[in-house]
Parts: structure tokens; C-alpha cells; sequence
């Protein structure tokens, strides 16, 4: 049973997918209240108000999944779930419009003071003059940050005939002139704009990027509106310009910290605010709920999942395509990891031919995740694989050719050790499967699963026959076996697979006899 715990509130129709499934039970408990489900939980799905900080991943020894319902992820620690292996999710798009429609109804809220003339009028006031407000029509919007939300934003307001500039510093010109915008510097759009949104992660380059030396660029009778995250504007820079008339107002729907702590910002007239309310609709929540309930369960049956935040992400054709030699590349470090027992300080691996067209850097994760996971306790995989590989000092490294020699596509894998180098040959051919076409220049051709012996020996006559007799007086039986050798009567090699793993005892047997030079188990 894959168990999932579900902590903040998600729509319950957006998670039928997974309510559907007879092999996955939710569980609906705040973190804070989980005792037992903790333990046992192999999925956490989050919207923001749970923080999932890696005091609590690690007291979650069967985690493989966080599922944010919802675009920012800054209340999960990714870097924390990137080193325990964990994949961390979000629904990127599902709440884009209910935001850009929420910081919309901001702005017109804020220039024709609604939130205050409605309390004004609800206290029996007639006060029309205190209200009057501005157009929108011909004002300079400018937006900070251009991604989803800031484009649909951007669209919007040139449908009611406003000039919109931004600033993104990742933006192309191509897509600012197909939206429509003219692209500017922070210090264009900050003495320029007429009203400034943000539409930015919160990151380090962005927190406190509208602070008291940028504010003091802006128009005088400036609007501001976050809608973003907290942060992105410095609260306490705001304070002196809205007292001195510099900002005419300011609409909030995000805080340093919320609720707010600090609440001296809310008691301006010029303020107005609502608790963190952009995605906070029937549509965005049935489909933030519905994005991350399909991608929990594709991980859940071993399909790609197209939104993590800490995995390449693949479509599901290029997964189809990719995936045998994603199983492919992962056995053959695993095999050479237990070949070599030694320390490794370099792994390459080499791609000829229609594999080097795919997603590659997913493959060689995987064949780290392989090499590394019978040397490393913790959990490895494809996420955290280059990450722990750089800790132990691994350098890795790929290339990648059209040419072929011979297959129609080849993975040839060098490690580097402290005494030994080890390199291995592998192809998939399809109907046939993995095969295993090289080791250390010799040419062989086994199926690398199950249970192996890998073993030198010297070619001359009697030195199998040895072997097949003594693993025949143990009762074991051959599955499959495959020899190689570079010259007559030199070094050689045999692959034997066998239905059950061969005691050590037998190994030792083994590697006494004569012409035997070594032998290694292998459990793939
Ligand atoms: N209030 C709410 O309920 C909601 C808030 N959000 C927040 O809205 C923000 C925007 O969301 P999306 O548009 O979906 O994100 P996005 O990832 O599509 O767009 C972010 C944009 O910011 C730009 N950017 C990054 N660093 C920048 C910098 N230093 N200066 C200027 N631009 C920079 C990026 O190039 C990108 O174009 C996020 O912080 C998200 O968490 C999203 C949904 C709901
Ligand atoms: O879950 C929510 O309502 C918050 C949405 C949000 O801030 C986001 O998606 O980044």
C-alpha cells in the first residue's frame, strides 16, 4: 500500500485520481498532528502553510515524494529533500489565472479605493469625495518578473489600454515582443512605472529587491502591489514613503510573514490586503489538486513525473524511449561498483549512436545512482546520485557520439579508481534487451540480471570443466554462461548467471582452483 499524507487543506475532487486507486490510502493530518503516519507515509502533499523542513523528512524514513499543490515550494527545503533522495513536486500552472485575477481585482481595488469605500459606506458614511481614484487607461504598469503570472497579467492590462514595460533579467526579446511588452532595467521600470507589481520567485536575488535605495527610484504617488511572495517588497521601507505621500498605495496578498507579525504596515488608509488569497478559488484548487494527484500517481507506477522541482523533467514519449537505458545504465554502475572494491575518483561515460539523442543526463544519473547505491547507506537514486557523488569526491562526465561500432546504440563506462580502471560495454536492442557486450576489452554478450559470477581465468584447457564440476558437487545449477578472451591461451573470462546467489563458501572453492584468477559475485 503506498500511503500519503495529506497535510493542508486540497480539494477532495482534484485528488479522485488517487482516491480512485485500491493500492493507495490518504491519510488527511496535519504533520504537526502525525504521529504514526510520519513513519509510514511514502508521499506528503502540501499547499503553503506546512513547512516541510528536513527535521521533519528525516522523522519521514519512507518519504519518496513531496507534492506542493501549488507553484512556490519556498516552505520546502529542496535542497534538504534533494540530499535524502526525496522528489519534490508542484502544480506550476494550475493556479496562474486565479492569481494574475487576483492581483488584477488588486490593482482596480486599490485605484478606486473599494476595500475603503466599502467600509466607509458600511458605516453609514456618504463620502465621495474622499474616494476619487485614478484610470487605469494610459498609466505604465510595470512588472517585475514576466514568467506565467506576469505574462496573463500583462495581457490583461493591455486590454484595458495600459503601457506595460518589465524586468526580467531572463527574458528574450522574442518572447517580450510576442507578449506585447517592452523589456527595461530595474532602474527604467522603477522611475518609469505608474504601478509595480511583483511576479517573482522569492530567491536571494529577489528578497528585498523593492528595499528603501530602489523605492526611493520610484514615481512620486507610485502604487505597489505583491502578490508574489513576502519579502519581495522590504515591508519597513515602505512605512516612511507612504507616510510622506511618496507611495500613493500599496495591495498585499503576501507577507514577510504570515499571518503578519508585524502589523504596524496594515494600519495605513493607503493599505489594503487580503490573507494570501491568489490561489484561493474553486477552479485554481480543484486544479493545482488535480496536477499533483496525476503526478503522484505516475510516481507511484514508475512513470516519469513532467513536474519536479529536483528531477530533469521528461515527457512521457521521450520517458518511453529513454527508459531501458535508464534500467540499462543503472545496472552496469551497480555491476562495476561491485566489480571494484576500491575507492573511485572518476566515472565517464561515453554515448554512440541513437542513445546519445536522448535525455542523457538522466541516464547518467541513473548509472551513478547504480554505482553509488551498494556503497552508500542512505537512500540513493537519480536525484541526489550527483550530489552525493561530488561529496565522496566523484567527478563524472559524459560524451556523447553519432559514430557507432557495430550496435545501433553503445554506453561504455570508464571508472577510475585507486588501483584499477574498469570499463564496461553495454547496449539495448529492442525485443532482445540489455546486453552486456564488453568488459575490460573482452568481448562477451550476458544479460545482466540476477545473480552472477564474474571470473578470470587463464584459457587452457580443464579451467571451465573445473568450475561447472565443482559448482555440479554443490548442487548449483547454471543458469546461463558466456566466455571471453583476447588471444588464445590468455587471459579470459567467464559470466555465469545462476536462479539463487552462490554462498561464499563456494567462492572461496572457486578461486582456489587451478587456472582461476578471480572470482566476484555480482547480485543485480
Ligand atoms: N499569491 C498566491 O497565492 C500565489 C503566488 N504565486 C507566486 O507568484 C510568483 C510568480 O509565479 P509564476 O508566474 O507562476 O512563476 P514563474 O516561474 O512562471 O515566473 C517567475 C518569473 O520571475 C522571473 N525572475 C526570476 N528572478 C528574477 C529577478 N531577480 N528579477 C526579475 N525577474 C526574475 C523569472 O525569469 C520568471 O519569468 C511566485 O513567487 C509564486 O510563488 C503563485 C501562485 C499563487
Ligand atoms: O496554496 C495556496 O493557496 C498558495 C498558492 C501559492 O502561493 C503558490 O502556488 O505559490
Amino acid at each position: 500500500m503506498f500511503r500519503i499524507l495529506v497535510s493542508d487543506k486540497i480539494s477532495e475532487e482534484g485528488l479522485q485520481p488517487l482516491l480512485n486507486s485500491s493500492h493507495i490510502m490518504l491519510v488527511n493530518k496535519n504533520v504537526a498532528d502525525a504521529g504514526e503516519e510520519l513513519e509510514t507515509a511514502d508521499a506528503l502533499l502540501v499547499r503553503s502553510a506546512t513547512q516541510v523542513t528536513e527535521e521533519l523528512m528525516k522523522k519521514m524514513p519512507q518519504l519518496k515524494i513531496v507534492a506542493r499543490a501549488g507553484v512556490g515550494v519556498d516552505n520546502i527545503d529542496v535542497e534538504a529533500a534533494t540530499k535524502l533522495g526525496i522528489v519534490v513536486i508542484n502544480a506550476p500552472d494550475g493556479n496562474t489565472i486565479s492569481t494574475t485575477e487576483h492581483t488584477f481585482a488588486m490593482m482596480a481595488s486599490m485605484l478606486r479605493h473599494i476595500p475603503q469605500a466599502t467600509v466607509s459606506v458600511k458605516s453609514n458614511e456618504w463620502n465621495r469625495n474622499a474616494f476619487v481614484g485614478t484610470e487605469m487607461r494610459g498609466k505604465t504598469l510595470g512588472i517585475v518578473g514576466l514568467g506565467r503570472i506576469g505574462s496573463e497579467l500583462a495581457k490583461r492590462a493591455r486590454a484595458f489600454e495600459m503601457n506595460v514595460i518589465v524586468f526580467d533579467p531572463f527574458l528574450t526579446e522574442e518572447r517580450a515582443y510576442k507578449i506585447g511588452v517592452t523589456t527595461a532595467s530595474l532602474d527604467e521600470l522603477l522611475s518609469t512605472a505608474d504601478i509595480i507589481t511583483v511576479h517573482t520567485p522569492l530567491t536571494k536575488e529577489t528578497k528585498g529587491l523593492l528595499n528603501e535605495k530602489t523605492l526611493s527610484k520610484t514615481k512620486k504617488g507610485v502604487y505597489l502591489i505583491n502578490c508574489a511572495r513576502g519579502g519581495i517588497i522590504e515591508e519597513a521601507a515602505v512605512i516612511p514613503l507612504l507616510e510622506s505621500g511618496h507611495i500613493r498605495g500599496i495591495a498585499l496578498d503576501v507577507f514577510e510573514t504570515e499571518p503578519p507579525e508585524n502589523t504596524s504596515l496594515l494600519q495605513y488608509e493607503q493599505v489594503i490586503a487580503t490573507p494570501h488569497l491568489g490561489a484561493s478559488t474553486k477552479e485554481a484548487q480543484l486544479n493545482v489538486a488535480s496536477q499533483v494527484s496525476e503526478e503522484v500517481l505516475a510516481f507511484f507506477n514508475g512513470e516519469p513525473v513532467t513536474s519536479s522541482i529536483n528531477l530533469p523533467t521528461i515527457s512521457k514519449e521521450v520517458y518511453e524511449k529513454i527508459m531501458p537505458f535508464y534500467q540499462l545504465a543503472k545496472k552496469m554502475g551497480n555491476f562495476v561498483s561491485q566489480c571494484m572494491a576500491e575507492p573511485v575518483n572518476e566515472i565517464s561515460v561515453a554515448y554512440e549512436g541513437s542513445v546519445g539523442e536522448l535525455q542523457t543526463a538522466a541516464i547518467t544519473k541513473s548509472l551513478i545512482a547504480g554505482f553509488l547505491s551498494p556503497r552508500v547507506a542512505s537512500t540513493v537514486n537519480e536525484v541526489n546520485a550527483g550530489m552525493i557523488a561530488k561529496e565522496r569526491g566523484i567527478s563524472f562526465s559524459e560524451k556523447i557520439s553519432n559514430e557507432t561500432s557495430g550496435y545501433e546504440n553503445c554506453l561504455t563506462v570508464k571508472v577510475v579508481g585507486n588501483k584499477s580502471v574498469f570499463s564496461i560495454k553495454g547496449t539495448y536492442i529492442p525485443h532482445y534487451g540489455e546486453r552486456i557486450v564488453e568488459l575490460n576489452g573482452f568481448n562477451i554478450d550476458f544479460y545482466p540480471d540476477g545473480h552472477l559470477l564474474y571470473i578470470q581465468h587463464s584459457d587452457k584447457p580443464g579451467a571451465i570443466g573445473r568450475v561447472g564440476r565443482l559448482l555440479g558437487d554443490h548442487s548449483i545449477n547454471i543458469a546461463t554462461m558466456q566466455v571471453g578472451r583476447k588471444q588464445r591461451g590468455g587471459d579470459a573470462i567467464m559470466m555465469l548467471s545462476f536462479d539463487k546467489a552462490v554462498t561464499e563458501r563456494v567462492v572461496s572453492e572457486l578461486n582456489d582452483l587451478e587456472g582461476i584468477v578471480s572470482v566476484r559475485t555480482i547480485d543485480l
